[in-house]
């Protein structure tokens, strides 16, 4: 584990604290950022503003975790991590803040077929798992002769079970709440006693002062009912809002190699026929989806302007060092204006599946979070900004 205890780190200011990327809703890395959202991540914020120090946070994975504990890149790591003897081996554990454990998600109409491992352990029972983790060890030992598909796409996995591919999944109980939350089609299935059980709690190092603190700052969490209001926060998070943020961020970021293939044949950034031509496809593939054409128009409207802002900066930058002719610069034409073009399909899909949570006046923060990080504010925070504003409200 690592080298820093209680002492070190009030001295040094700051709490490094590790956590995995991908485990909503305890920890969820927004794009390449530093910016993380989650459970965890709020608890991991407490405990700094309790050690009145910093809070950094240390990407690592779950492959990951021990090699980079022990190489003392963090002084804690939280990320909905389970109480494990091999992980009991390298540091101290806190008390558990949540018990978690295997349970089924399925389509709600099939909430009675797969109420016990008896039922489920069927061979006419088709059954779904992520590889590699413990819902494979999980369907491999208790469910030997039902169907095991091996599924590696830990987002789409449960579009199957909606789409009839697989009958169902198991998995940690907290992910079948969220999931239930995400598809309207299925049910968890008695997430409140799951087939096994784990504790998930803060791994921390071999201090025991630091223990006793963690400890009672957590009690008092756990007492005053506060965890439990954090984990209802995160569980009704719009997650779904990911794809959404993903489109806009992309979008923007190819802003730059437009940028390089204009400036190859020192073209105007502006291109008004194109920017019509983007607008109408985009409205009329929004009707098809039953998004309104003025909003459409002004999302688009705003990804464009944004464009136009990193090109300018970009070339305002160039102009500046008398920059000569890229070597590597993308043509515009067959390579960029195609990756925009699918781009425009997602974002749309992303924007007819949030609808409602978009016009949800009560949700503005929660929105706001969810999209506001985006990787091109590197490029250029205005332009962030100008894509963004039709999108959240206090921005
Ligand atoms: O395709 C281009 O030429 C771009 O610069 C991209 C883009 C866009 O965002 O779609 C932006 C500005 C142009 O006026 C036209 C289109």
């Amino acid at each position: 584990g690592p080298a820093q205890q209680l002492a070190g780190i009030t001295a040094s200011g700051e709490l490094r604290v590790g956590t995995p990327s991908d485990y909503k809703p305890y920890t969820y890395r927004l794009g390449q950022s530093s910016a993380y959202l989650g459970l965890d991540i709020d608890l991991a914020a407490g405990l700094a503003r309790r050690l009145g120090v910093k809070l950094t946070i240390v990407p690592t994975s779950w492959p990951a975790l021990l090699a980079d504990w022990n190489a003392d890149k963090f002084d804690i790591a939280v990320g909905g991590i389970s109480i494990t003897p091999e992980r009991q081996q390298h540091g101290l554990f806190s008390i558990p803040y949540q018990r978690d454990g295997k349970t089924p998600i399925t389509r709600c109409e099939n909430q009675q077929r797969f109420q016990t491992l008896a039922q489920i352990n069927q061979p006419d029972v088709r059954l779904i798992v992520n590889p590699g983790g413990t819902n494979e060890r999980f369907a491999r030992s208790h469910a030997p002769r039902a169907q095991l598909t091996v599924y590696p796409d830990n987002v789409t996995i449960f579009g199957q079970i909606v789409a009839g591919k697989a009958d169902l999944m198991m998995t940690d109980a907290m992910e079948t709440r969220l999931q239930q939350r995400l598809h309207r089609e299925l049910c968890a299935v008695h997430p409140e006693a799951p087939f096994d059980s784990a504790d998930k709690a803060m791994l921390l190092p071999r201090d025991p002062a630091f223990k006793t603190l963690v400890d009672q700052w957590l009690q008092e969490r756990l007492a005053s009912g506060a965890l439990q209001r954090d984990v209802e926060h995160w569980l009704a998070f719009p997650w779904t809002l990911e794809p959404l943020r993903q489109a806009i961020d992309q979008r923007l970021l190819l802003a730059e190699p437009v940028a390089r293939a204009k400036w190859n044949k020192q073209a105007p950034i502006e291109d008004l026929p194109r920017e019509a031509m983007v607008i109408a496809a985009a409205v009329e593939q929004g009707r098809a989806l039953g998004l309104p054409a003025d909003r459409v128009e002004a999302v688009f409207h705003a990804q464009i302007e944004a464009s136009k802002t990193v090109q300018r900066e970009l070339y305002a930058r160039w102009s500046a060092q008398h920059a000569g002719r890229f070597a590597d610069a993308p043509d515009l034409a067959a390579e960029i204006r195609p990756r925009l073009d699918l781009i425009t399909t997602q974002l749309l899909a992303a924007l007819a599946a949030n609808q409602a949570t978009l016009a949800d006046a009560t949700r503005h923060d929660q929105v706001a979070q969810a999209l506001r990080t985006l990787d091109a504010t590197a490029l250029s925070p205005a332009a962030a900004r100008q894509a963004l504003a039709p999108l959240i409200t206090n921005n």
